[in-house]
């Protein structure tokens, strides 16, 4: 059975954020993963896991200004001193909180213009080198263009072929199973192919992003894939229950 861990920016919405740990765990979660923790001290987030008795699975880089549309920095023009200014910022929180692996968000640009492209891998470069002898490992997620237009990684082959020219090993791909449907379908082959270079998956339905098993794609079959493969990290449940947390959880009893 895949180890699952609750997304807290998606799930638990019916308590405020510090308290959603404490739900998470009671309704039977070992681990979480949220978006950003950056609006409360690491000290505090760090705390609220360890009571609940949780571990951290990963959360993302500070994205830019979320609210006003920014999602990632990485591939930006003109924010290259920002970005590496927020390595150190959430280097600092996943000490803290134990987190043991970072998500860099690309940011919006074009991924066919070869400036661009030069930039996220010389970011990702920068990355890797400030972050690896801390053990703490970064993963980048391809992301669909419905859900975020204009998102400058959004092909799994390009996303591979990047893990594999950067070629460090706390660098890995985060397959997120509901992009991959819509970006490409074929997932069950991506998974077996890709799964080396595989350090965080998540899941949700296709096409409403709720619950597994209530969308078009065989969630049990996949998952069962998952273990077959060997993979023994966190299968993050990114999605947004159709009704409550708690009343849409059926499908994890199950496993
Ligand atoms: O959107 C997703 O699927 C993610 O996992 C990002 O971390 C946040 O947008
Ligand atoms: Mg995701």
């Amino acid at each position: 059975m895949p180890r699952f861990a609750a997304n807290l920016t998606m799930m638990f919405n019916e308590h405020a954020f510090l308290d959603r740990f404490q739900a998470a765990a009671d309704a039977g979660f070992e681990a979480v993963e949220f978006l950003f923790p950056y609006d409360h001290p690491a000290e505090l987030v760090a705390d609220k896991l360890q009571r609940a008795g949780l571990s951290q699975a990963l959360f993302n880089m500070p994205p830019g200004n979320w609210h006003a549309g920014e999602r990632g920095l990485a591939a930006v023009a003109g924010r290259e001193a920002e970005f590496r200014a927020s390595v150190d910022t959430a280097l600092g929180y996943a000490k803290i909180i134990g987190s043991p692996l970072l998500h860099v968000m690309a940011g919006l640009a074009d991924r066919r213009d070869p400036a661009a492209m030069t930039r996220y891998l010389d970011a990702l470069q920068f990355a890797v080198d400030a972050t690896e002898d801390a053990g703490v490992g970064l993963v980048i997620e391809p992301i669909n263009g419905r859900d975020m237009p204009g998102y400058f990684l959004d092909d799994f082959d390009v996303a591979l072929d990047i893990v594999r020219k950067i070629d460090r090993p706390s660098l890995r791909l985060q397959f997120d199973i509901y992009h991959r449907q819509i970006l490409h379908g074929d997932v069950i082959m991506a998974l077996r192919s890709m799964m080396p270079w595989i350090a965080h998956i998540q899941v949700a339905s296709v096409p409403k992003r709720n619950e597994p098993g209530t969308g078009e794609l065989n969630d049990a079959l996949i998952f069962s894939e998952i273990d077959a493969l060997g993979y023994d990290g966190f299968v993050g449940c990114e999605y947004r229950p159709a009704g409550t947390t708690e009343d849409g959880l059926s499908w994890l009893k199950a496993w």
